[in-house]
């Protein structure tokens, strides 16, 4: 496939230049740039890859290099020199995406990466370059993950990247899947977590505004994802707070799942199933407007006890006790809807259908407080952009719920108010929501 493979040693190519033409690009608002750390992103580049033909004459060639810089070189970073447009079977390929995901040698990315590199997201004719993003110390793991990557032989998997600076990572990015976080460790206040991981989203919110492609979309999934998101959101005021997204779309597909073995129907029966708000135990599957087989919920499923109750509870708590079982959060499921999730940007909501997403609330129908990053259903005509969808129904038993986590975000929203330009923060969080695949 002419795939060559470039171990370029560790703080090779640096970004200046780069990044000072997308600065320039961007216009008025700049943020400092926070010191560059100890290890640089090991980049891909055509120049890297015409420096060596051959992995062991690399290999060897380098080890001067390392003795005199005391550096390894870094595996499984790669770019091809093959032309696209010189055989049949490439010739028709869309123009190369640039994916950036952070979190990269976790467990959720550890299955995302490879449906990725198959083309089961964007599609068969869809190249790609994955830019890694991961902590100092997972470091050396993500060499492992791109190491994977390499040996997987896949065509449309065009170059691959590591590095721990956001600011070089996401460079020119095209869509950023934000994965990375820390884990609430024992004892860990949930304000405490709000704190460390919102300082992550602060920073990356500056790296994307600085560096990534305009109309970068964002997928937000390291939790709590919804206050997250908006920390980015307001960190990178060059970039369209409707290119922000907080993932919700596990939810969805945890709610669907329970409705269709209830019903007794086949999962793809069900429709029109909204997750509202928080993606908290506050979270609010929506049983009245959720069709299956294009027929009310309601109808299909008279016991409204189970629906208000048993339903209700199953799908917020389906990730706590899916922690308890597996002793470790959900990462593959999570993975699939965060394909699900893309998908539903990239191709045409089904006529009548929609989907959940995590969305800025500014403008939106419901009545729902502004200026909160909330779940709601969303539909698309597959151009990456969304819609709210208007005709929802609404009654007493959803609004009161929807009323309970908006008031926990709006909470959130106060204790990172430090971290969105927003003053000093105040954090009253009267109940412990525990996250779904929270730790
Ligand atoms: N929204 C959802 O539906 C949903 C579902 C499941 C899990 N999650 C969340 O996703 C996150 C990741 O889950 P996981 O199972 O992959 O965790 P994981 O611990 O396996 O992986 C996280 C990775 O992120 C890295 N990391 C930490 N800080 C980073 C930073 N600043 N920049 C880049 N990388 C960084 C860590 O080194 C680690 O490799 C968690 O916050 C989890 O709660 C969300």
């Amino acid at each position: 496939m002419g795939l060559s493979t470039a171990y370029s040693p560790a703080g090779s190519r640096l970004a200046t230049a780069p990044l000072a033409a997308a600065a320039a690009r961007r216009g008025s608002v700049q943020h400092l740039r926070p010191r560059r750390p100890l290890i640089a992103t090991v980049r891909c580049s055509v120049d890297a890859a015409k420096q060596v033909q051959d992995g062991a004459a690399t290999i060897a060639a380098q080890e001067p290099a390392r003795h005199k810089t005391g550096r390894l070189p870094r595996f499984g970073v790669f770019c091809p020199t093959y032309d696209l447009t010189s055989d049949d079977k490439t010739k028709s390929w869309k123009k190369l995406v640039t994916i950036a995901v952070s979190g990269a040698a976790g467990m959720i990315a550890n299955h995302l990466l490879f449906q990725l590199a198959s083309g089961e997201v964007f599609g068969q004719d869809q190249p790609i370059a994955l830019k890694l993003l991961g902590s100092e110390r997972s470091l050396q793991a993500l060499e492992g993950v791109a190491m994977e990557l390499e040996d997987s032989l896949y065509p449309l998997l065009r170059e691959v990247s590591i590095g721990i600076d956001p600011y070089e990572v996401f460079e020119d990015a095209d869509w950023a899947l934000l994965i990375g976080a820390k884990p609430r460790g024992p004892g860990m206040e949930r304000a405490a977590l709000l704190d460390i991981n919102g300082q992550i989203f602060a920073d990356q919110g500056k790296a994307l505004n600085t560096v990534a492609s305009p109309n970068v979309k964002v997928i937000v999934v390291g939790n709590p994802c919804n206050t997250n998101a908006l920390i980015c959101i307001k960190n990178a005021p060059n970039i369209p707070a409707k290119n922000f997204h907080a993932l919700t779309r596990l939810d969805e597909n945890r709610a669907k799942c329970q409705l269709a073995l209830k019903a007794g129907v086949f999962y793809d029966k069900v429709s029109n199933m909204t997750i509202w708000g928080n993606h908290s135990t506050t979270q609010v599957p929506d049983f009245l407007n959720a069709k299956i087989d294009g027929r009310p919920v309601k109808e299909v499923i008279k016991d409204t006890k189970w629906l208000e109750e048993e339903f209700t509870m199953t799908v917020q708590n389906r990730g706590g006790v899916l922690i308890q079982k597996w002793g470790r959060s959900s990462a593959a499921s999570t993975s699939v809807s965060i394909v699900d999730a893309i998908k539903s940007l990239v191709t045409p909501t089904p006529e009548g259908d929609w989907f959940s997403s995590g969305v800025y609330t500014t403008g939106n129908p419901y009545g729902i407080a502004e200026d909160i990053v909330f779940s709601m259903p969303c539909r698309s005509k597959g151009d990456g952009d969304y819609e709210l969808v208007s005709d929802v129904l609404m009654d007493d038993f959803l609004w009161e719920r929807i009323k309970k986590t908006e008031a926990e975000l709006l909470a959130e929203k106060k204790c990172v108010a430090h971290l969105t330009g927003e003053g000093i923060a105040f954090c009253d969080l009267r109940e412990d929501t525990m996250l779904p695949g929270e730790m």
